[in-house]
């Protein structure tokens, strides 16, 4: 009868099941073993003792803190971290473990925002080392070490914060093995000097199908989040996504919508994107929807500025107000830049303020159905108040294939299944990340060859 059950369970169960306590009994062994003291050191600033608990290497990047609660398998996989140090203000993290890289039924990741862990480094003050969860496969510390992301543990966050947050985001670095050596000091990477979306963004289009799809949207890939083609995708819009400097403008008619995805970096490094967008804008009537970082190279484009924020906003419950309605929304965020509001061109108006330090949160065009927002209404941490967004979104999106139906009754914005074989439906030739420093080298190697 015992047999009869087990054999009747899932697969994954099964092996949970089974190999699971050895198996976690085992990496905690391995990962107390593993625990080397580590170092964090802050750019003319302190220096912080602590243990190792991921990849047994040293990496430089720019340190930024979340206070999210949860969510930490979300953020580090979110691309928008490329190049960055995550500090989490939650003391305990890692306590429920950290999922597989399972895909649904249409080709998207179950669980994480993108194939691989971004962040350039992890700093927690306790990780733990015991983990539960029904999805998890294996400790944050083993998914750290396995994608040679550096991670350090014991280490006063909240002294950490509290400089962050009176200086600013700085660079540092995480240092692993023997006490680090002042005098031996490496060079810090500064993430500002490397063009990061295009180490995120897929180098090839590929094509997610909806499975009854009513439109087909044409996403820009600048390190796109999982939840965002998933949100597009279950809303029954398929998309192609291109890589982040694709001519859009060459190829919208083809479609019925063109989105701007999240990114990691600075905006303004991003100017062939910013140009091709300026070139949709005059050409092209189609619906536009920017999030993050497309909603500030939407912004660039239509001719306003960015900031960049002292220490950024990262968190899952920053209150945004919508100034069309003046209903306040609690939103999940991560970005270090803005767009300053002021600068808006007088054809478009802000659409969301900050209530906590008043900065831009979105933009909408007066006339146009054209609209972005800096906050993630795909959440993926964080809470779906603004996920209606995608709705109104796609409404328009819908709205727009009907008039260019009349408009030109032969208009098929359906891809033909040949071009769907071609494309593949998953990123192309994106690698994981591998310490800012192996990252500066690799494009330094790339720059000479
Ligand atoms: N999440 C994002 O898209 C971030 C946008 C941009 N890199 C910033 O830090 O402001």
């Amino acid at each position: 009868m015992i047999m009869n059950l087990f054999k009747a369970m899932p697969a994954r169960a099964q092996a949970f099941a089974t190999v699971k306590p050895q198996a976690r009994f085992m990496a905690t062994v391995r990962q107390r073993a593993a625990m080397e003291p580590a170092t964090f050191t802050i750019r003319d600033g302190p220096m912080f003792t602590g243990k190792s608990f991921g990849a047994r290497s040293n990496i430089s990047g720019e340190a930024v803190f979340t206070t999210s609660l949860v969510g930490y398998p979300e953020s580090l996989t979110d691309p928008s971290y490329r190049g960055q140090i995550l500090v989490f203000t939650q003391p305990l993290i890692g306590n429920y473990g950290v999922p597989s890289a399972e895909k649904d039924p249409n080709g998207l990741l179950k669980y994480f925002e993108s194939p691989h862990l971004q962040a350039a480094g992890v700093v927690v003050a306790d990780v733990a080392e015991q983990y539960s969860h029904w999805t998890a496969v294996e400790s944050l510390g083993e998914w750290c070490a396995r994608e040679g992301v550096p991670a350090i543990s014991g280490v006063d966050t909240r002294a950490i914060v509290t400089f962050l947050r009176e200086r600013g985001s700085s660079l540092a670095k995480i240092t692993v093995g023997e006490e680090y050596d002042a005098n031996e000091d490496e060079a810090f990477t500064d993430p500002e000097q490397i063009h990061l979306v295009r180490q995120v963004s897929t180098k090839q289009p590929f094509h997610i199908s909806a499975a009854d799809p009513h439109s087909h949207v044409a996403v820009l890939d600048c390190g796109v989040k999982e939840n965002i083609l998933r949100s597009l995708v279950n809303r029954g819009a398929s998309v192609t996504v291109f890589p982040f400097d694709y001519p859009i403008h060459k190829v919208a008619h083809h479609f019925d919508g063109v989105f701007i995805s999240n990114g990691p970096g600075d905006p303004t490094h991003c100017q062939d994107t910013v140009f091709h967008l300026k070139a949709l804008m005059e050409t092209s009537q189609v619906p536009i929807f920017g999030i993050c970082l497309g909603h500030q190279l939407l912004a660039l484009a239509a001719g306003a500025r960015t900031i960049k924020l002292k220490y950024g906003n990262r968190a899952h419950n920053i209150p945004a107000l919508d100034l069309s309605t003046g209903r306040c929304h609690i939103t999940s965020q991560n970005h270090g830049y803005a767009v300053d509001a002021s600068t808006l061109p007088s054809e478009w108006k802000p659409y969301f303020v900050n209530l906590n330090d008043q900065s831009n949160e979105g933009m909408i065009h007066k006339s146009r159905p054209i609209f972005s927002t800096q906050f993630h209404p795909e959440a993926k941490g964080g809470p779906l108040d603004s996920s209606y967004l995608f709705d109104i979104y796609l409404d328009s999106v819908q709205k727009y294939k009907q008039s260019q139906a009349g408009l030109h009754p032969h208009r098929d914005s359906r891809p033909s299944p040949l071009l769907i074989d071609l494309l593949g439906n998953e990123r192309v030739g994106v690698q994981p990340t591998i310490g800012m420093q192996n990252i500066a080298a690799a494009a330094a190697a790339a720059a000479a060859a």
